[in-house]
């Protein structure tokens, strides 16, 4: 069977080796500095994940663990042709958009009684049924519905099969290890939010949570490039800047992403030398999961800062 390098091998190869897409060293080692003082503070760390994210699940039960299966088979692209005519979803007073419309979806569906993180009931749900949990509060309907109605049938039905329904059943088969995960994205921030909602204890106590990169997704290498520590080319920030859809595998879509990965392994790797320089280990407070937090809720804190920065359009369900 043919063996993929990790995603950091693959990210380093492409960093080496891209045209349009660079990675400031000096400028992800600024980012790092500019990160020390916040990386101490306890919403940097696994308690952030729920502390700050009030459609996250506050439990560390088997239910929550069900809910982050059931969102991250959903967890990707939501945006939109149109900036002002966006998915939009109302729940509890806020609107949301982007990922926290797919939280508020789910959210409003289990008030409304429907088992939508149940195995049981998404492996048989029709489309139908999955328009209507994730029905839009805009004339916008969520992108690629007939996709996530599939993968919910997929899902739904391995889960069911092989695992009894259950996804912490998977997780307590992992042997407390992150899974052999490949280059695809969402089964690595499967694994971060398993690890996040079990707050690292008990069954989600991965020890080798390290080993993950940040999740390429189309936000991670907007805000990189907004803090200088990765550069397009004046050619593809052209096409970019023109709303220029790529496909999935296209050149520029690989360097962006293969480039982020290995531009945010540089700025972990300038902060744990900054805090070993103090005497200070602090390889369980910073790691690649950490870090992506952190500045996907920046990207999404400074939407208007960053509005000049354009991110990549793929429709696809990798992310
Ligand atoms: N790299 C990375 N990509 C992430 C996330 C999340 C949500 N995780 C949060 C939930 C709890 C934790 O506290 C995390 O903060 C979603 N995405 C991706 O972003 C895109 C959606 O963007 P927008 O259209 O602006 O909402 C889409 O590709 C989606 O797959 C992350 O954490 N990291």
């Amino acid at each position: 069977m043919e063996v993929f390098p990790s995603p950091l091998e693959s990210a380093k190869f492409i960093a080496d080796n891209s045209k349009d897409v660079s990675v400031d060293e000096e400028g992800a080692r600024r980012v790092a500095e500019s990160l020390f003082d916040k990386v101490s503070a306890a919403d940097f760390g696994l308690a952030g994940w729920k502390s700050l994210h009030e459609l996250n699940p506050q439990a560390a039960s088997e239910e929550a663990v069900d809910w982050v299966f059931l969102v991250d088979t959903l967890n990707f692209s939501f945006w939109s042709e149109q900036e002002e005519q966006k998915y939009l979803v109302k729940y509890k007073g806020k609107t949301h958009s982007g990922y926290w419309s797919l939280c508020a979806a789910v959210n409003r569906a289990l008030d409304d009684g429907i088992p939508i993180t149940r195995a049981l009931y998404y492996a048989t749900m029709t489309l139908d049924q999955v328009k209507h949990v994730f029905r839009s509060d805009t004339e916008v309907p969520m992108p690629l519905i007939e996709e996530r109605h599939r993968l919910l049938n997929e899902s739904g039905t391995v889960l069911l099969e092989r695992f009894g329904g259950s996804f912490l059943t998977c997780v307590k088969m992992s042997k407390k290890s992150k899974k052999k995960v490949s280059f695809y994205k969402r089964a690595q921030i499967l694994v971060a939010d398993t690890w996040s909602v079990l707050e690292g204890k008990g069954d989600g106590s991965f020890d080798d949570i390290s080993s993950l990169t940040i999740f390429a997704d189309y936000r991670i290498p907007q805000v990189l490039v907004h803090l200088k520590a990765m550069k397009y080319s004046e050619e593809l920030m052209k096409k970019l800047r023109e709303g220029t859809v790529f496909h999935s595998g296209d050149k520029e879509e690989v360097e962006i992403r293969g480039c982020s990965i290995w531009c945010c392994a540089l700025i972990c790797k300038h902060l744990l030398e900054l805090y070993d320089k103090k005497g200070q280990d602090m390889r369980e407070k910073i790691n690649a999961v950490l870090l992506d937090y952190y500045l996907w809720d920046y990207a999404r804190d400074h939407r208007e800062e960053m509005k000049d920065i354009p991110f990549h359009r793929v429709r696809c369900i990798y992310y």
